[in-house]
């Protein structure tokens, strides 16, 4: 029988790189399907990150975000978000990982209702963790999956595995394998598509969808163009309007003003909203990069119960609520400590204490980074929400000013939380560049979104110095010692040197991460992310 001619061309999309196993991935239909997206869609993308330059500018300027005057009516308006569908009505507790075989696997498996699979902050975009990673997930959605490890374990799927929802990359990130008329693609669009395309159907088929979390939106235009794509790819596919669904990370302080408007933007599919906190402290730090009063202690002091995060996590209940869409509460960094009972017991208090004041401030789920804290989440919302979700909890008592969502918070710097920045980043940015997009660092799940304060954190402190600031940062450590870039230079020296010596994932990548972070922390200005300039050097 003939091919169909559409089988035998490429058309405008070339995709470069070791690409001979994946032939079953990358047909041409497939290929036409993502070039066809990034014709229609890339240009505006485009547009939306040079508006997010042009906000930034005005508040490097001065100028603060605040609630847009333009929209007051869609937040002032009576109007809900389209009914959830079945499998999205109880999500108490949510696992997430990157898209790594055995990973799924044990994430689908772990007693967690969903599994959020990330190519996002938990994953590095080598060509190959992304192409394998949507060839694990065919599997995963036609319930094939299996994985024999080195030592010879067998892995296969269980009964009643997590529903399944995808993050595909932020609208920021290229895919430089893939392009398009020469062009780049968007990772998005290309994480996005090729898992529509490949799954949407099976996923039909099992009364299940294409669900998604949204990363890094900063505004609700970002949301409309989600919700346009998948419009256009629900047309395109032949699928009911409306199946797929979408649930957003508000992850940066620009979305944080813009709640409703995103909720809005996408009413016909979103589920609900995600407290990203570490992308939104990130964030904090970015957006109010020019405004030298504005500081913040050093991480570790930075919790959930500071009252800029607080004012943030209570804003995203009431706001969903109101809409009848769900309130998800984020990752608490620890996790289980290995060989030490009394330390593992410490660690999972925190993840409790977390989780109790996520349940009670109305959130309708959370997530965990490790499925041995999938129980000990699951534990607190099982006794404190007893229904499978508490959107009946409206907090009408909750009235979240601008200022208080952009109030500094107040603490200390310490050496070693200066110390503790300086390895962190290093520490991640080489096993990121070693491929390794998620790894424990002293106990804590280290991931882009955590790195990223870090390095924030560094870059801040150390080009504010000298500047009369802040009355609650003082910008020197608590035995009066100057913050200053000598300092860090010694300490990135030094634990560069002791991570080319150790055993830690990207062991081999130390000298070009210290580069990197070098580059990044001497910079003029701080840059957007540190994934961008570190994506040029991936092997
Ligand atoms: C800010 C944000 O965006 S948060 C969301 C992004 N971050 C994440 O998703 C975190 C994902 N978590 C992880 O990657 C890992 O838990 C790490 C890197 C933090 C720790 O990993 P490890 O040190 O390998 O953990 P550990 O050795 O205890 O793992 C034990 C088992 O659990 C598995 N496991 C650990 N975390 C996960 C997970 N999130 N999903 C599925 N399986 C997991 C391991 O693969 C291992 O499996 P095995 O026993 O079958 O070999
Ligand atoms: O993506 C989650 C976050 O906290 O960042
Ligand atoms: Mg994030």
């Amino acid at each position: 029988m003939a091919v169909p001619q559409e089988r035998l061309d490429p058309g405008p999309l070339t995709v470069h790189g070791n690409t001979a196993a994946y032939a079953s991935l990358l047909t041409a239909d497939a290929l036409a399907f993502l070039a066809d997206l990034h014709h229609r869609f890339d240009a505006r993308r485009r547009e939306l990150l040079a508006a997010r330059d042009e906000r930034q500018a005005r508040w490097d300027a001065g100028a603060l975000p605040d609630f847009r005057a333009d929209t007051r009516a869609i937040r002032e308006g009576a109007w809900q978000v389209a009914p959830v569908p079945p499998a999205l009505r109880d999500r108490r507790v949510e696992i997430t990982g990157p898209v790594e075989r055995k990973m799924i696997i044990n994430a689908l498996n772990s007693g967690a209702k969903v599994f959020m699979a990330d190519f996002e902050d938990s994953s590095t975009p080598t060509l190959a963790n992304q192409l394998d990673g949507q060839e694990n997930l065919i599997d995963a959605v036609a319930g094939t999956i299996s994985y024999r490890s080195p030592d010879g374990r067998d892995y296969k799927l269980g009964a009643n595995p997590a529903v399944l929802i995808v993050r595909p990359r932020g609208w920021h990130l290229p895919e430089r394998h893939f392009l398009v008329d020469g062009e780049p693609m968007a990772g998005a669009l290309v994480d996005f598509g090729l898992f529509v395309f490949h799954n949407a159907r099976a996923l039909q088929a099992r009364d299940r969808g294409p669900y998604f979390y949204l990363p890094k939106l900063e505004a609700m235009e970002e949301a409309a163009l989600w919700d346009a794509v998948m419009a256009h790819a629900e047309h395109q596919l032949d699928l009911p309007r409306g199946c797929m669904k979408a649930t957003v990370l508000i992850e940066t302080l620009p979305a944080a003003f813009e709640m409703d408007e995103i909720l809005h933007a996408l009413r016909e599919r979103v589920v609900g909203l995600n407290c990203g906190r570490w992308d939104y402290i990130f964030s904090y730090l970015k957006t109010l990069r020019g405004h030298h009063d504005r500081l913040l202690p050093e991480r570790g002091q930075v919790q959930m119960t500071v009252p800029f995060l607080k004012a943030y996590s209570e804003l995203l209940i009431k706001t969903c609520h109101r809409r009848g869409a769900f309130a998800m509460g984020g990752m608490a960094a620890q996790i289980p400590i290995k060989g030490d009972d009394a330390a593992n017991e410490a660690a999972l208090e925190k993840v409790r204490a977390d989780k109790l004041r996520e349940v009670h401030a109305g959130h309708d789920g959370t997530w965990v980074a490790h499925p041995a804290l999938v129980p000990v989440a699951q534990a607190i919302f099982d006794r404190y929400m007893p229904e499978p979700n508490q959107l009946h909890v409206l907090r009408e008592d909750v009235h979240v000013t601008r200022d208080q969502l952009l109030a500094p918070a107040c603490g200390t710097i310490t050496r070693a939380g200066f110390d503790n920045n300086v390895e962190v980043a290093l520490r991640y940015t080489a096993a990121w560049l070693d491929g390794l997009g998620c790894v424990p660092i002293h106990h804590l799940m280290e991931d882009a979104a955590t790195a990223e304060i870090a390095r924030a954190q560094l870059w801040q402190w150390l080009h504010y110095a000298g500047d009369v600031i802040s009355d609650c940062v003082p910008l020197e450590f608590p035995d009066g010692a100057p913050i200053d870039m000598a300092l860090f230079d010694q300490a990135l020296a030094a634990h560069t040197h002791r991570l080319r010596e150790s055993t830690h994932p990207g062991a081999r990548r130390a000298e070009d991460a210290a580069h990197l972070l070098s580059e990044l922390t001497h910079a003029e200005q701080l840059g957007a992310f540190l994934t961008l300039p570190a994506y040029q050097q991936l092997a």
